[in-house]
């Protein structure tokens, strides 16, 4: 899967045409030269280049420690992407963090049929931010390799080849004709030889002079009599860069290593050297490929995909605060945007939420194609002030009556599928006191960033009022107190997630349709816990929105809210163990009321609903456009 931003080529690519590839260290390589190397080839080959980013972490440390790190690179490579519009590059904005960068690298040439890759070497270095060291490495990447060292050159006039007719010879002469047409530079071959008599020898030179005959780059074709080493040295002041292959050795058990010319041309001179590795193509190639694809690694410890995940998947709001940028993203994709607003009782602050965020991101920027109020059967003044500020309202009980009607927040999310029209759903509360336009931003950004992110939840510090003073970080009880030690408990794959039961969270409706919705204060436990049964963690994103300031609800309050959410736990592990729990009983909570002096019990009866999917209804799939009888894949 592709998690484009850019995909800014208008010229015409042979999509079969294996692509190349450059994987940037961050803060590691000389991005320019490499993405320069790799345009040359791949315009040569008429195929595209792939650019990924990958934040390398030393062993011991956590994965989820490089998170800046990882957002620090994201927006460094989307400057990138704006310098190269119009080229035929793609940029993977999908951030990799890694013990092992090379792992990474040679997942992606496996997953995209990568044929040439294109990165930093850093010679006699510890050339560690690969994870393997450049013998290593170029065994365990299975296609061409072409690997650039030393200072990036300021301006390239003449390029040095030292050619020996090895198997590397065709992609190092394709690699220097490319470059050089694109550099506008020439070409001086030179070809070494140990004493004049070798009948093969003078072979390859013949073979060398016929294939460049004539063009035009190749400006000088040198042959001398000694070692190539030497021969380079002497000559390498007059040239700005110097090509060579590695003429890889096999090494005792098969493994690769560069060859003693290649590493003594890169120790003998300090001019910028290209290093190219041809794969290793015996006959059975297919099978290599196969030996690679079947590739068995031991699975990940949860404890490391949530750390990956925490990494990659965190972003912050400051990222997308480029509201223009976002609408072109929106656009680029052809995608609609609405924002739901659940409300009950909300007078206090629905106005302010709606103007914030109408005059930022329908206003001043077109974001967002509507707001939509969905109130659960206000008394106070919240439709009135939303209608005033001609935002269209709807009572939830009035959409699809026909299966009723329920209370609770999560029957108006469910049914406002129904209503909303745009192809991101994003919702949030309406009690938010501190609102601001990057609560609506925030969430949305990540889903125009990776078509791989299919959810995003909002999270933030959350101080808490005790009377008239604010207790900072002392909010989101129910959050600590049991949302996450049971998500820890029976989900640890989520337990990376800051926020569980923010309100604040926008999805893909092809997604959102397809999941069940709790009706109560369930829906946000059940969202997330049918997101990563039914679509995995990697769907899932979170985004900084800094703090958020609401209206504390009082304990007896929160208590029904903890009862729901358990329950929501229970269900789920009652089908993922095949076992019944719950019984009716199980439905009612005691709450401790103190009234007066004296101590009793109010019995509440709690259940949250299921509804389910939306694209199960009949009535949606025809508004919608979705074949008349569900699909399997639609069930619940
Ligand atoms: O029947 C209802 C009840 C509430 N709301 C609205 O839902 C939002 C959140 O309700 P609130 O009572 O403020 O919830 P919190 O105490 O803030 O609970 C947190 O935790 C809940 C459980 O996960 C989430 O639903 C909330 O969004 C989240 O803010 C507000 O805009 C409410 O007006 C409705 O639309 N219908
Ligand atoms: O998310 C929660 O835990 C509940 O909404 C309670 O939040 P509060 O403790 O900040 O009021």
């Amino acid at each position: 899967m592709s998690h484009t931003v850019k995909h800014a080529s208008k010229q015409r690519i042979e999509r079969t045409v294996h692509p190349v590839l450059v994987p940037l260290i961050h803060n590691q390589t000389p991005d320019e030269w490499l993405l320069r190397i790799a345009l040359a080839i791949a315009k040569n080959r008429r195929t595209y280049v792939r650019v990924i980013g990958i934040v390398p972490v030393e062993n011991p440390e956590a994965l989820s420690e490089a998170t800046p790190k990882v957002q620090i690179a994201r927006q460094n490579l989307q400057s990138l992407a704006e310098t190269y519009l119009g080229e035929p590059i793609q940029f993977d904005l999908h951030v990799r963090v890694s013990h092992e960068p090379w792992r990474i690298i040679q997942e992606i040439v496996i997953a995209h049929d990568i044929s040439v890759v294109v990165l930093r070497w850093l010679p006699g270095h510890s050339n560690d931010v690969y994870g393997a060291h450049m013998d290593e490495l170029l065994g365990l990447i299975p296609c061409d390799v072409i690997a650039f060292s030393g200072p990036p050159p300021q301006e390239v006039k003449n390029i040095l080849v030292p050619i020996r007719g090895s198997k590397e010879s065709a992609l190092l002469i394709e690699t220097a004709l490319a470059l050089t047409e694109a550099l506008n530079s020439r070409i001086t071959l030179l070809f070494a030889e140990e004493s004049q008599s070798e009948e093969r020898d003078e072979a390859i030179w013949q073979e060398i002079e016929r294939s460049t005959r004539g063009h035009r780059l190749v400006t000088r074709r040198l042959r001398v009599i000694g070692d190539v080493v030497s021969a380079v040295r002497q000559i390498a002041g007059e040239y700005d860069l110097i090509m060579v292959g590695v003429a890889e050795q096999r090494a005792g058990s098969g493994a690769r290593r560069v060859g003693a010319i290649a590493r003594g041309i890169t120790e003998a001179v300090n001019t910028p050297i290209i290093l190219v590795k041809t794969e290793y193509r015996p006959a059975h190639f297919e099978e290599v490929r196969t030996r690679y694809d079947e590739l068995e690694l031991p699975p990940s410890p949860t404890s490391v995909i949530v750390d990956r995940w925490f990494a990659e998947n965190t972003f912050s709001s400051d990222e997308f605060s480029d509201i223009a940028h976002l609408v072109d993203l929106k656009r680029e994709q052809g995608l609609t945007i609405s924002l739901g607003l659940p409300a009950l009782n909300e007078e206090e602050t629905i106005g302010n939420v709606i103007t914030t965020v109408r005059d930022a991101l329908m206003r001043e920027y077109p974001l967002l194609d509507e707001i939509v109020l969905i109130d659960s059967g206000s008394t106070d003044y919240t439709v009135e002030i939303a209608r005033d500020l001609g935002i269209p309202v709807y009572l939830h009980s009035d959409i699809l009556p026909q299966y009723g009607t329920y209370r609770g927040k999560g029957e108006g999310l469910w049914k406002s599928l129904y209503v909303l029209k745009g192809d991101i759903i994003a919702w949030i509360d309406t009690d938010i006191v501190n609102i601001h336009p990057r609560f609506v931003y925030g969430i949305v950004g990540p889903l125009l960033l990776r078509e791989d992110i299919h959810y995003v939840k909002g999270f933030y510090r959350r101080p808490l009022r005790v009377g008239e003073k604010m207790q900072a970080g002392g909010g989101g009880r129910v959050t600590e107190l049991v949302a996450r030690p049971l998500i820890n408990l029976f989900y640890p794959e989520l337990s990376g997630i800051i926020q569980p039961l923010s309100g604040e969270y926008a999805g893909r409706r092809r997604v959102l349709e397809q999941l069940p919705f709790y009706t109560g204060y369930g829906v946000e436990t059940g969202l997330l816990l049918s997101l990563v049964e039914q679509y995995g963690l990697s769907s899932i994103a979170q985004v900084d929105l800094r703090q958020r300031v609401h209206h504390n609800q009082p304990l007896p309050a929160l208590s029904k809210m903890a009862f729901a959410i358990i329950q929501v736990f229970i269900e789920h592990l009652e089908e993922r163990n095949q076992v019944r729990l719950l019984s009716d009983i199980n439905r009612s909570m005691k709450l401790i009321q103190y009234e007066g002096g004296r101590y009793f019990l109010e019995e509440l009866y709690i259940s949250d609903i299921r509804r389910p999917p939306m694209a199960t209804l009949p009535e949606y799939r025809k508004a919608f456009g979705l074949n008349t009888t569900p699909d399997e894949g639609d069930e619940a």
